[in-house]
């Protein structure tokens, strides 16, 4: 995986928009003083307390790397606590048939104290310059709000779906696969999790790699994270002795009344079509569990057809995963199509990135190739650069997009069969 430095350039046009107001920016992870304090006002943001020592420490060892950028005051009380917060690295993001390289953004806040004065605006305009200046040709995140990153061109591209399973009533129908399940230390968890989560992303459009650091939270294999004692893991092997699936899960104990208690499922990992009913199986049979959570899952889960009483889970969907192309040729060509066909789009950017008119063609192969369209052209499809990020893992359909009156196109119908996928986007994780 490469990675934007954390020494790579800012946008000039960022740094002078900043600084005009009185402000200055620079990168956080260039001492540890100065990482705790933009680790203090990040959880600030996210309304947790204030860290810990221990969790200052964790989280400078292995952030060290990533691009921390900070925007500082100088009248404020306490000048070296960021006013506004971003990060970013380079994740490797799968799309139907290939994978492209993202520039991930996370932990953006803005003070209290100083919002809704422009600053975001400024510092994630600026990222998204300074990303297609690097050569990214996608950006992507997780959100906290929905109503936050359209303006900037995003759209989620891949949906997740909450679910709640009531044990009792939902009845196993589904395959019984041979292979066993056995309980794992966290710590031999988190030994197997990253390479079985790349072989699912390998063919999961819509997942991104994981941060190597991001591991120890999820299984609480260092010493910062709470309750990690409570935190459950089981594999699942197959007859030939391969690990294909993992489950890590904590439990809520009903005080009340024990057999209704209930399992929280932290992530699910099934890299084969037998470890997948193995360890759901599992779970659903466990004595003294009522009720599961889960969630990130997919909006087209293969359980709710493995289930005899389909009402036994109550499922809600989400906006997940937010996708935002800064180079339409390069996002374009990264994708496999099932069709051959050629289409000219039009492209609209509302911050001037990555918009213009282009001309794509697929080939028996799959393979795309993407050059710009002559100015005479009609375009088949008139769209924005954030509709384009939704339709790109074949998450949405144009029809849809057509419907919502979020495109013209005189053939809706065709641009949806081209831009189609054959497995559902999703992304298991936040990040
Ligand atoms: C990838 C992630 O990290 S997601 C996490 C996002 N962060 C949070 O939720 C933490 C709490 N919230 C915050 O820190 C801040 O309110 C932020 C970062 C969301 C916004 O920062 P601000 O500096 O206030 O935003 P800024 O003033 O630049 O506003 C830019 C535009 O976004 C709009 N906007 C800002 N926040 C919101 C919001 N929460 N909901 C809807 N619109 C918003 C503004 O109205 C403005 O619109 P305009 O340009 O059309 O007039």
């Amino acid at each position: 995986m490469s990675q934007l430095r954390h020494d790579a350039e800012f946008d000039p046009t960022m740094v002078t928009e900043i600084t005009d107001r009185g402000y200055t920016v620079q990168r956080a992870n260039v001492s540890r003083e100065l990482m705790d304090a933009w680790r203090s006002v990040v959880s600030r943001g996210f309304l947790d307390s204030e860290p810990t020592d221990e969790q200052l420490a964790a989280f400078f060892d292995r952030n060290k790397d990533y691009r921390l950028i900070g925007i500082y005051d100088p009248q404020a009380a306490v000048p070296e606590m960021p006013v506004a917060t971003l990060g970013a690295w380079g994740a490797r993001l799968t799309v139907p048939g290939g994978e492209l390289e993202s520039f991930a953004v996370s932990a953006v806040t803005v003070a209290p104290t100083h919002r809704r004065r422009g600053l975001l605006r400024s510092l994630l305009g600026g990222e998204l310059r300074a990303a297609a200046h690097a050569g990214f040709p996608i950006a992507s995140l997780t959100v906290s709000e929905s109503s936050i990153y359209g303006r900037f061109g995003f759209a989620p591209a891949a949906l997740a779906a909450d679910a709640e399973i009531s044990v009792r009533q939902a009845g196993w129908i589904g395959p019984e696969p041979d292979g066993r399940i056995d309980f794992l230390t966290r710590e031999q968890g988190r030994a197997v999790a990253d390479e079985l989560h790349e072989r699912v992303r390998a063919g999961r459009p819509g997942e991104v790699d994981h941060r190597a650091g991001a591991w120890d939270y999820t299984f609480g294999t260092m010493p910062a994270v709470e309750k990690a004692g409570a935190i459950r893991v089981v594999q699942y092997r197959s007859p030939a002795g391969q690990v294909d699936g993992l489950a890590v899960y904590t439990v809520t104990e009903n005080e009340t009344n024990f057999p209704d208690s209930t399992l929280n499922l932290q992530r699910f990992i099934a890299a084969t079509d037998d470890a997948y009913p193995a360890l759901w199986r599992f779970l659903l049979s466990l004595d003294l569990i009522g009720t599961i959570r889960a969630s990130e899952l997919s909006i087209d889960e293969p359980l709710w057809w493995m289930i005899a009483d389909r009402r036994a889970a109550r499922v809600s969907v989400l906006d997940h995963h937010y996708l935002r192309v800064l180079d339409v040729a390069a996002a374009l060509e990264a994708r496999r199509y099932d069709r051959t066909d050629e289409l000219v789009l039009d492209v609209s950017d509302p911050l001037g990135i990555a918009g213009g008119r282009f001309h794509l063609t697929t080939a028996e192969s799959g393979a795309a190739t993407v050059r710009p369209a002559e100015s005479s052209a009609t375009p088949d499809v008139e769209l924005g650069i954030a509709e384009l990020s939704a339709m790109l893992l074949g998450g949405v359909s144009a029809v849809t997009l057509a419907r919502a009156g979020r495109l013209r196109s005189p053939d809706p119908e065709r641009v949806a069969r081209l831009f189609a996928g054959t497995v559902t986007p999703q992304l298991s994780f936040w990040y």
